[in-house]
C-alpha cells in the first residue's frame, strides 16, 4: 500500500522536476503563468539584459489589471488612460507580450479583466494544476484544487525562461469548516472569521486545504473567495478538493478540455482529493453554523469583528505588543474601543476586486439595491471582476438596478482595492471594501477600510451606515 497522500501531496510531487535536498530547493514545473502590468516590466527587462526567450508563451497569459482606469467607455466605445505611470506600465506589457509571443488581454478586450478572475473564467485554471503569477491573490485559483501561489518579480523572470519555479516545501494544514452558514452569512464571513480567529501568522509556512461540510457546499465562486484571503492568513497558498462542482463549472469554458479529453480529465481530477488516513501537520476548525456577517476594524484582515460586536478593548488584549497595536490601528481608523461599528457612518462602498467580484457576488448585492437608493452623500462603485463579468451581469439587468440606485457601475479593474488607479477613498473617509485588505493607505493615502461581504457592503450603501444585512433579508 502506497502512503495516504494529501491533495498538496499529490499535486507537489506530480510537478518535481528535482526533489529538494538541504542545499537546494525543489525544482517544481509550472503549469500556467499569469502575469500582470505591476510585477512583469523588469522580468522581461532581464530577459532581454540576457538574451532568453519565453520558454512556454502558450502557457502564460496577460492581462490589464491593476492600473487600469474602470471609467465608463467614451463614444468610441474606448476608455481612456490618462496617467502617465498607467500609460507607461500599460504600453510595457503589450511591447512585451508582442515581443515575446504572449497572449494579452489589454484593455477594452472583451475578456480582459482581474488576473485571478480571468483565469476561471477562461477554464485555463483546472485541478491538479501549478499556477503562479506575479500576485499574492494568485492563492484564488487554488479553490480548484490547483497548487497556486504568488511570486516576486525575479520568480516571474525564471518562471518566463524556464517554465519552472525553485521552491521549499511548505507544510500542509487542514481548514475543518462544519456546519451550515445561516442566512445572510457568506463565503466572506467564512475568511475574515478564520483569520480573527487565528491571526494573520496562522497559516505561516503552511498551504491550508479547506474541508468539511461548510466547504462542499459553497459554489466555485465561493470558494474562490476563501481561498482568495488564504494569503491574508500567513498561508502559501489555499486548495478545495475538486469534485462535481468543480467539474461543472470548467465543463465548457475556452480553455477547458472537451469531449473525450474531458471526461479523461475529470476521470484524473478524481483522484486528487486527499486519501483517507492522509495527514496533514497541523489543522484549524471553525463552525460555519455559530458565525455571523463579520466586519474589520482595524489595519489588517485579522482585526475583525461580527457586526453586532464591539470594537475591542486595548485592556482586554493579551500582552503588551497586541495592545500596541489595537492603539496605533484605532487612532488611523479613528474608532472608539468598546463601541459597535453599527450605525458607524460610511462615505464609500466599494464592492468589486478579486474577493469579490464575480457575478455571484454582484447578484447578492443587486438584492439589496433593487428598488432603493443609495443613502444621501455615499458613493457607491460597482466594479465587475472581468468584461465578462460586466456583459453577463448588464445581460441580467444588474447595471440597471446599480445605477438606478444611485450606484456608479464601471469597467472591469482593481479599482479601488488598492490606490494604484483614480479610484481612490479620500483622506479620512471610511469605506465599506469587499476587497481583501485594509492596510494603512490601501484604498488611498489615509482612506479607512472595514472589509465585509457584498451583502454588508451593499447594507451599508442603502443606509449610509453599518449595518447588519440579515436586518435586510426578506
Ligand atoms: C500589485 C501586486 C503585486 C499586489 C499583490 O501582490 O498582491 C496587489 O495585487 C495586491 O493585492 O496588493
Ligand atoms: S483586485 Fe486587489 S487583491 Fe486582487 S489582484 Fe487586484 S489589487 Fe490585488
Amino acid at each position: 500500500m502506497n502512503k495516504p497522500r494529501t491533495l498538496f501531496e499529490k499535486v507537489w510531487e506530480a510537478h518535481l522536476v528535482r526533489p529538494e535536498t538541504a542545499e537546494t530547493p525543489a525544482v517544481l514545473y509550472i503549469d500556467l503563468h499569469l502575469i500582470h502590468e505591476v510585477t512583469s516590466p523588469q522580468a522581461f527587462t532581464e530577459l532581454r539584459q540576457r538574451g532568453l526567450r519565453v520558454r512556454r508563451p502558450d502557457k502564460t497569459l496577460a492581462t490589464m489589471d491593476h492600473s487600469t482606469p474602470t471609467t465608463p467607455r467614451n463614444h468610441l466605445g474606448i476608455i481612456p488612460v490618462v496617467d502617465p505611470m498607467a500609460i507607461s506600465q500599460l504600453e510595457q506589457l503589450r511591447k512585451n507580450c508582442a515581443e515575446f509571443g504572449i497572449p494579452l488581454f489589454e484593455l477594452g478586450d472583451e475578456n480582459q479583466g482581474i488576473v485571478h478572475v480571468i483565469g476561471p473564467e477562461q477554464g485555463l485554471t483546472q485541478p491538479g494544476m501549478t499556477i503562479v503569477c506575479g500576485d499574492s491573490h494568485t492563492s484564488t485559483h487554488g479553490a480548484f484544487g490547483a497548487l497556486a501561489f504568488g511570486i516576486g518579480t525575479s520568480e516571474v523572470g525564471h518562471v518566463l525562461a524556464t517554465q519552472c519555479l525553485l521552491q521549499r516545501k511548505p507544510k500542509t494544514c487542514a481548514v475543518r469548516i462544519d456546519g451550515r452558514l445561516g442566512p445572510g452569512v457568506t463565503a466572506k464571513d467564512i475568511i475574515l472569521a478564520l483569520i480573527a480567529k487565528y491571526g494573520v501568522g496562522g497559516g505561516t509556512g503552511y498551504v491550508f486545504e479547506y474541508m468539511g461540510e461548510a466547504i462542499r457546499a459553497l459554489s466555485m465562486e465561493e470558494r474562490m473567495t476563501i481561498c482568495n484571503m488564504s494569503i491574508e492568513g500567513g498561508a502559501r497558498a489555499g486548495m478545495v478538493a475538486p469534485d462535481d462542482t468543480t467539474f461543472e463549472y470548467i465543463a465548457g469554458r475556452p480553455f477547458a478540455p472537451k469531449g473525450a479529453d474531458f471526461e479523461a480529465a475529470v476521470a484524473r481530477w478524481r483522484t486528487l482529493p486527499s486519501d483517507e488516513g492522509a495527514t496533514f501537520d497541523h489543522e484549524l476548525t471553525l463552525s460555519a453554523s455559530e458565525l455571523k456577517p463579520m466586519i474589520t476594524y482595524g489595519t489588517n484582515p485579522g482585526m475583525g469583528i461580527p457586526i453586532d460586536a464591539p470594537v475591542p478593548r486595548p485592556e482586554d488584549m493579551p500582552d503588551a505588543r497586541s495592545r500596541a497595536a489595537l492603539d496605533k490601528a484605532l487612532a488611523y481608523m479613528g474608532l472608539e474601543p468598546g463601541k459597535p461599528l453599527l450605525g458607524h457612518p460610511v462615505d464609500v462602498v466599494f464592492i468589486g476586486s478579486c474577493t469579490n467580484s464575480r457575478l455571484s457576488d454582484l447578484r447578492q448585492a443587486a438584492q439589496f439595491f433593487r428598488g432603493r437608493k443609495v443613502a444621501p452623500g455615499v458613493r457607491v462603485m460597482v466594479v465587475p471582476g472581468s468584461q465578462q463579468v460586466k456583459r453577463a451581469a448588464e445581460a441580467e439587468g444588474l447595471d440597471r438596478i446599480f445605477k438606478e440606485a444611485g450606484a456608479e457601475w464601471r469597467e472591469a479593474g482593481c479599482s479601488a482595492c488598492l490606490g494604484m488607479n483614480d479610484d481612490k477613498v479620500p483622506p479620512g473617509k471610511y469605506a465599506v471594501s469587499t476587497s481583501n485588505r485594509n492596510f494603512e493607505g490601501r484604498q488611498g493615502p489615509g482612506a479607512r477600510t472595514m472589509l465585509a461581504s457584498p451583502l454588508t457592503a451593499a447594507a451599508a450603501a442603502i443606509t449610509g451606515v453599518v449595518t447588519d444585512p440579515r436586518t435586510l433579508l426578506n
